[in-house]
């Protein structure tokens, strides 16, 4: 493969975003457009990103859609949180894809929560709400949730696997926009996975996925993390390569079950 292939151009002159996006490449193209103009100015991607955007946020974004799909197949809800969206990474690129999937964008910073909002607007997407907050807010919104709905039945004393204990504070927005668990929670670049399994398995609903984008480190990452992915109420951890197209090298998704 040379090295061509990788480059913005080439990818756009080729069949590969119409094979991979299909009719969300439209969407994609403004997100892509956008980010072009204003990603470096605004601090979301590095100068080397701008001319390789395509392979190296986009394409690898997008690899998770199959994931996705597996995981909420017969699911009630086709819920996705993904955590530390950033730039959009791999969020706004999955619910262009999946438009019948309701998608939480959960994000502390708030330039880069006002960004995810212009992105929002400018790709015309409706099935995402933006919540400006850490994962251990996000947790503690979930759990002062279920609380609520359990009061009476438990007591109020009932705690889920790895909730957050009553001490963190939430504003109303957040705790409006998390009221119950996800049936997917997503990340990438957020956290090595000893600490991202206490941020995002408190989130993912029972028999739900935690589905994370990582590096070649994955496997390393995962045996690290096996008794705090347990402690979580995580199962069966693993790694599995994700096609990105025909021609690029694929990706490593780590997948953890809720039990
Ligand atoms: C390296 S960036 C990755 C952004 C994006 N996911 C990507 O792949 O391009 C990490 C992101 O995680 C967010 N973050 C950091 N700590 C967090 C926390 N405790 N809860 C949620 N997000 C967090 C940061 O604000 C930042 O946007």
């Amino acid at each position: 493969m040379t090295d061509d292939i990788h480059d913005d151009a080439s990818l756009a002159s080729s069949s590969i975003l119409h094979a991979v996006f299909g009719e969300a490449l439209p969407k994609i193209e403004v997100f892509h457009g956008k980010l072009k103009e204003e990603g470096e100015p605004r601090g979301l991607i590095g100068p080397r990103d701008v001319n390789i955007l395509w392979e190296r946020h986009l394409l690898n974004s997008a690899a998770l859609a199959p994931f996705i799909r597996k995981a909420t197949d017969r699911a009630r809800f086709k819920s996705v949180a993904d955590l530390g969206s950033g730039g959009g990474f791999p969020g706004l690129v999955l619910a262009a894809m999946l438009p019948d999937h309701a998608f939480t964008l959960i994000e502390p910073m708030e330039r880069r929560v006002e960004w995810l909002g212009e992105c929002v607007e400018a790709m015309g997407l409706e099935n995402v709400q933006i919540v400006r907050a850490r994962a251990e807010e996000a947790i503690a919104a979930l759990g002062r949730a279920r609380a609520a709905a359990s009061r009476g039945g438990h007591n109020g004393k009932r705690r889920s696997a790895g909730t957050a204990p009553a001490t963190v504070p939430v504003s109303d927005e957040v705790r409006a926009a998390i009221r119950h668990p996800f049936t997917v929670v997503t990340c990438r670049a957020v956290a090595p996975m000893t600490k991202l399994a206490g941020w995002t398995l408190p989130l993912v609903g029972r028999g739900g996925e935690l589905i994370a984008l990582k590096g070649r480190s994955a496997q390393a990452e995962i045996d690290k993390a096996r008794k705090v992915i347990a402690q979580y109420g995580g199962t069966r951890p693993r790694v599995e390569l994700a096609p990105v197209a025909d021609g690029l090298e694929p990706t490593h998704v780590a997948i953890v079950d809720k039990r």
